[in-house]
């Protein structure tokens, strides 16, 4: 876990500069004063959520994105049911300014990806507007998923809990998280393999929303995770580099909402 760990220390040396211009006091105000959240709904048809991202710890530099609102404006216009904003600066290049872009151009759901380790982000986040959180489970132990789990919620947030593996999916099952992710994406070498998928989609518990993560190059991966019971997909890399996003997430929507009616019939 390395990678993570290493991660994690940039987020939290970040977290302590911000927390030393705006204190606790202050951005738990700045939270309660924010707009409305936006809901998620979790029992809508298969999905996209559409990402915006710049760099990756994997993959390096990705896409320059000048202007991320306006490519959310097209993700939304292809149908994303939300946008995910990665605003972890060191390895992604993402950044609160990014959010806020994200958040004034849309109307959907828009979802703070990051690595939630304190109290602090999560009324940051909500300040900013996320109507969606990550929490990680690889990065927190049991309490203190609980507790941010119970935060996010309390600050009327839904929280996105990320798995990698059978462990990890029987902890958020534990916690009662109604959206699951199971990342494909090795936290410890970064490899990504859409095979890991199925197997964890097959462990989910009856009722939660199941979000396929990583790994979705095109409409192959879209079916396969459709196919093993996705309710949504949540893709960066691909529509970032893909020249053609407001089309791509058009196309995987209709694609994954063709293969999950034919897996129910
Ligand atoms: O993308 C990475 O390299 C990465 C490395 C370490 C932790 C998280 C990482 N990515 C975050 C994500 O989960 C992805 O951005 C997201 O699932 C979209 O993946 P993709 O469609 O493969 O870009």
């Amino acid at each position: 876990m390395t990678v993570l760990i290493d991660i994690i220390s940039g987020v939290r040396e970040d977290l302590q500069a911000r927390r030393n211009e705006v204190p606790l006091s202050e951005i738990t105000a700045r939270a309660a004063a924010a707009e409305p959240v936006r809901p998620f709904d979790l029992s809508a048809d298969f999905g996209v959520i559409a990402e915006v991202k710049r760099k990756s710890p994997s993959r390096g530099d990705l896409a320059e994105i000048p202007d991320p609102g306006t490519l959310a404006g097209l993700y939304a216009a292809g149908g994303a049911r939300a946008i995910s904003v990665l605003t972890e600066s060191r390895r992604f290049n993402g950044s609160l300014a990014d959010l806020d872009s994200v958040r004034a151009a849309v109307d959907i759901p828009v979802l703070r990806k990051d690595f939630m380790v304190d109290e602090y982000q999560f009324h940051e986040a909500r300040a900013h507007g996320a109507d969606i959180v990550l929490l990680i489970v690889a990065a927190l132990d049991p309490v203190q998923l609980g507790e941010f789990h119970a935060l996010a919620t309390e600050l009327g947030m839904t929280a996105l809990v990320e798995t990698h593996n059978r462990e990890e999916l029987e902890i958020a099952t534990e916690l009662g998280a109604e959206l699951i992710g199971a990342n494909t994406r090795n936290l410890k070498d970064l490899s990504v393999d859409t095979d890991r998928f199925a197997p964890l989609a097959q462990l989910a518990p009856a009722g939660c929303t199941l979000v396929a993560e990583s790994g979705v190059a095109g409409a192959a991966e879209v079916s396969k995770y459709a196919d093993s019971g996705a309710d949504l997909v949540l893709v960066g890399e691909a529509l970032v580099t893909g020249g053609r996003p407001q089309a791509a997430v058009e196309e995987y929507t209709a694609l994954g909402r063709e293969r999950r009616s034919l897996s129910a019939s």
